[in-house]
This record gives structure tokens, sequence and C-alpha cells, in this order.
């Protein structure tokens, strides 16, 4: 369980994230006939702070860099230059193997395509990320199944992902990024292969995951945005504003 008041989970701090551009820069800009590699930064500069309890949104038109900001919070991706602290812990200090060890126990994701393995059911897609952290079967399979219960899939345990609709394959997903109990999770156009009715359903699962966590997402979509408590927005990389939402929570009672 996670503590009931608010503190902060993750901050960047002056982030940015270049990318070179093509396999073979140098050559590339000798052919072009220019003094430095071209290059892009995804990312320049960007500094924010998200708090246990609150929902996150990155928005901007395609290339600003929310997705590249979003790996970097998570820990996909290592910045350029500045840092990420994910509560105590300085992201950088930490090797490959206990990054990914930290991302396993700490943050769920979630991708707009869901990421699912076909192979397996619905219930073993689910508790995947307990196999890596060394829960025995039983375990697995009994946390796998209330949280297959709690989004509505009580029904559809023992399904594939090719006998599930999408917004049934994004559900499983949700339930995969909340396996470990994170205190992040971050999602990348949770909505994007979806229908308006099927993203509805889905946007209402997201209230749900975000008590006593922090959730960033990543959307276009005005209503996947609606949720937010606040939205950051990105052009070319940088931070250009920052706004704070009316809460919806209200609207349900
Ligand atoms: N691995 C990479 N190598 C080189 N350039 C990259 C790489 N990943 C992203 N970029 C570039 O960085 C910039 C930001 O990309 P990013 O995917 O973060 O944007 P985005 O806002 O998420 O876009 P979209 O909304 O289309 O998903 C773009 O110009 C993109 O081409």
């Amino acid at each position: 369980m996670k503590t009931s008041s608010p503190s902060t989970i993750v901050t960047a701090n002056d982030v940015t994230k270049v990318y070179q551009r093509g396999s073979e820069p140098g050559r590339l800009a000798r052919v072009l006939g220019r003094s430095e590699p071209p290059t892009v930064s995804a990312v320049d500069s960007a500094s924010l702070d998200i708090s246990n309890e609150e929902i996150v949104g990155l928005a901007g038109p395609s290339g600003s860099g929310k997705s590249t900001l979003l790996h970097i919070l998570a820990g996909l991706e290592r910045p350029t230059e500045g840092s990420v602290l994910f509560q105590e812990t300085d992201l950088a200090t930490l090797s490959k193997r206990n990054r990914t060890r930290h991302r396993l126990k700490h943050i769920g994701i979630i991708f707009q395509q869901f990421h699912l393995l076909d192979s397996l059911s619905a219930r073993a897609n689910v508790a995947l990320p307990l196999v890596e952290l060394g829960i025995g079967k039983q375990q697995r399979r009994r946390q796998a199944t209330e949280l297959l219960e709690r989004v509505g899939l009580g029904d559809r345990i023992t399904h594939r992902p090719g006998e599930l609709s999408g917004g049934e394959q994004q559900r499983v997903a949700i339930a995969r990024a909340l396996i470990t109990d994170p205190d992040l999770v971050v999602a990348d156009e949770p909505t994007g292969e979806l229908d308006t009715d099927t993203g509805r359903t889905i946007l209402q699962a997201f209230k749900e995951v975000a008590e006593n966590r922090a959730v960033v997402l990543a959307s276009h979509d005005h209503e996947t945005l609606e949720i937010c408590d606040r939205l950051i927005q990105l052009r070319d990389g940088t931070v250009t504003n920052r706004l704070k939402q009316e809460s919806s929570s209200d609207e349900d009672s």
C-alpha cells in the first residue's frame, strides 16, 4: 500500500535528450557539408515533478517530445543531460540491471498498442512482472485474477489477447501495469487504438488507477487529457505551458 498523504514520486531536473539523426551521422554531415553531425533535441531542459494521487498529462503536437519524456521518467531512456529523481533515488546512479529491477518494482507502463504476449492467457500476461520478480505461481495467479476482476475481466481470465476486444486488451495491460502495486504509472496514448466509447471506459479505469499513486500520460486526445489534474504542454521538446485543470472527480457523484 502507498502512503496516504501527497508526496513527490518523480522529479525531472532540466532534462535534455539529444538523438543522432540516421545511423551514420558523421558521414551524412560530411556529405551535407555541415560541421556538426545532425542531431535532434527530442526534449530540451524540461523540469517537472509528479506526486502521488495526481494524473499529469503531457500534451503537444506530434514530435514534440511526449514519448521521449515519458520514457525518461520511467527509466526506459537515459537523459543526455539533467537528472531524474525517483523518490530518493537518482536513476543515473543505478546500473542497467538495477534500473530494470527498479522499474519492475516501482513503475507500471501502458502502451498504445497494449504489448501483450499473444501466446499467453490474460492472467499469464498480467502475472508476467511477478515472474520476473520471482514470486511463486499460486500468489501470481491469485493477484492476477484479483486485478482482472477489478478491471471487469473476471470472466476473461483464460482468454488470449487475440480473443479479446481492443478495450479488453487495454484493460489487461492496465492490470499488468498495476500488478506490482507501482508508485508511478506511465501511459503513452492509452486510448489511441480505441473507439470513443471504449476509450471512455478505459479513462474511467485510469481514474481508479490514480488512487494513491502518480500517473503521467501522453496524449493528443482532448477527452483523455481532460481527466488530468495538470497539463504540461510541450513544443519542440520544450515545456511551453503548465495548466492546472478543474478536478473531474466530483462529476461522478
Ligand atoms: N530513437 C530515436 N532516434 C532519433 N530520433 C528520435 C528517436 N525517438 C524520437 N526521436 C525524435 O525526437 C522527437 C520527439 O519524438 P517523440 O516520439 O518523443 O514525440 P511525441 O510528441 O511523442 O510524438 P507523437 O505524438 O507523434 O508520438 C521527434 O523529432 C522524433 O523524430
